[in-house]
């Protein structure tokens, strides 16, 4: 490893350790990066807090347990990533507003939940940023969204974006667009997952076991998924290499597009669209 290769980051408070926040964590304890300071994980139940305490590096805390736990995992925290659900981030803030050191960067992961809302909630020293990952930051292969708030300097969003970096790559928008990305990239990984449940489901309605069927879908979605990638080729160049002209896909493709489904993904991608605005309400 060269000094190129390595990522240092200031001491770190990660509020909520679920599924979204442990996928974070995963990256942040990768060799390659060093948390200087540690990192600080707080959740609310005392097991989960003893299972990531076993973990180099983290200190972890109940608020079962502890009711300062927030407060004393912020504490002296360059960073802390706002990771609990969108509902409970008004009083999370209000919670730890006054222990934050001045000058600390807090990242939401929270969908909906807008800058203004955090920045109203916090001191005017404390930087904002909002950001929108995905689950393949647990495999390091992440597709993040950030945006910068009103009080954050480029270097704090360069901060923010190495940190993201550590579970796969960033795009940058403004925070105008964040709530569209999530409902391409942050919910993504769950259309893609629907998709393998449907197409294994036709696997074992022709007879094939589970375990075949299992074999059969995932290796063609990660199989396809590499090809895009590596080839350079789009999609729909790709699409059409698989659809000999007369042939078998050819007639499948042709049954899948009387469904119409960028009109359905449009549909769905509006819905959750929608959905980001009603939590934005609170
Ligand atoms: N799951 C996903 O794919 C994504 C989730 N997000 C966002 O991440 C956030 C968390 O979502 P998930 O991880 O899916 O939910 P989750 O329910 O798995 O995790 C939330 C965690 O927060 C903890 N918690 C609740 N109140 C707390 C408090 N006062 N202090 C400290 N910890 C507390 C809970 O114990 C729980 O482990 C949400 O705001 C969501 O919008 C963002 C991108 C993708
Ligand atoms: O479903 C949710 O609200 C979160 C945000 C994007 C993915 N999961």
């Amino acid at each position: 490893m060269t000094l190129a290769d390595s990522t240092q980051l200031p001491s770190i408070a990660l509020l909520g350790a679920g599924s979204m926040g442990r996928a974070v964590l995963s990256g942040l304890l990768a060799p390659t990066v060093e948390v200087i300071g540690g990192i600080r994980v707080t959740n609310r139940s005392a097991a989960r807090a003893a299972e990531l305490a076993d973990t180099p590096g983290v200190t972890a805390f109940a608020t079962d347990d502890d009711p300062d736990a927030n407060r004393r995992a912020v504490a002296g925290a360059a960073v802390v990533i706002v990771a609990v659900k969108p509902a409970m981030v008004p009083d999370l803030l209000d919670e730890i507003a006054a222990s934050l050191e001045p000058g600390a960067i807090v990242v939401s992961v929270a969908a909906g939940v807008t800058v203004a809302t955090f920045e109203a909630h916090l001191p005017s020293t404390v930087s904002v940023l909002r950001s929108m990952p995905n689950t393949p930051a647990v495999v390091g292969r992440a597709v993040t969204g950030l945006s910068a708030g009103t009080r954050s300097s480029e270097a704090d969003l360069a901060l923010v974006r190495s940190l993201f970096e550590t579970v796969g790559t960033v795009v940058e928008v403004p925070e105008s667009q964040l709530d569209a990305l999530s409902t391409i990239s942050g919910s993504g990984p769950a259309y893609v997952f629907l998709l393998i449940e449907a197409l294994t489901a036709a696997a074992v309605e022709k007879g094939f076991t589970t375990e075949q069927a299992a074999e059969l879908v995932n290796g063609t979605f990660a199989g396809a998924s590499e090809l895009l990638v590596a080839s350079g080729k789009t999609p729909t160049e790709l699409r059409i290499q698989v659809t000999s002209p007369k042939g078998t896909t050819e007639r499948a493709l042709a049954v899948l597009q009387q469904a119409d489904l960028p009109a359905l993904f449009t549909k769905a991608t509006d819905a959750a669209l929608a959905r980001a605005k009603e939590l934005a309400a609170g």
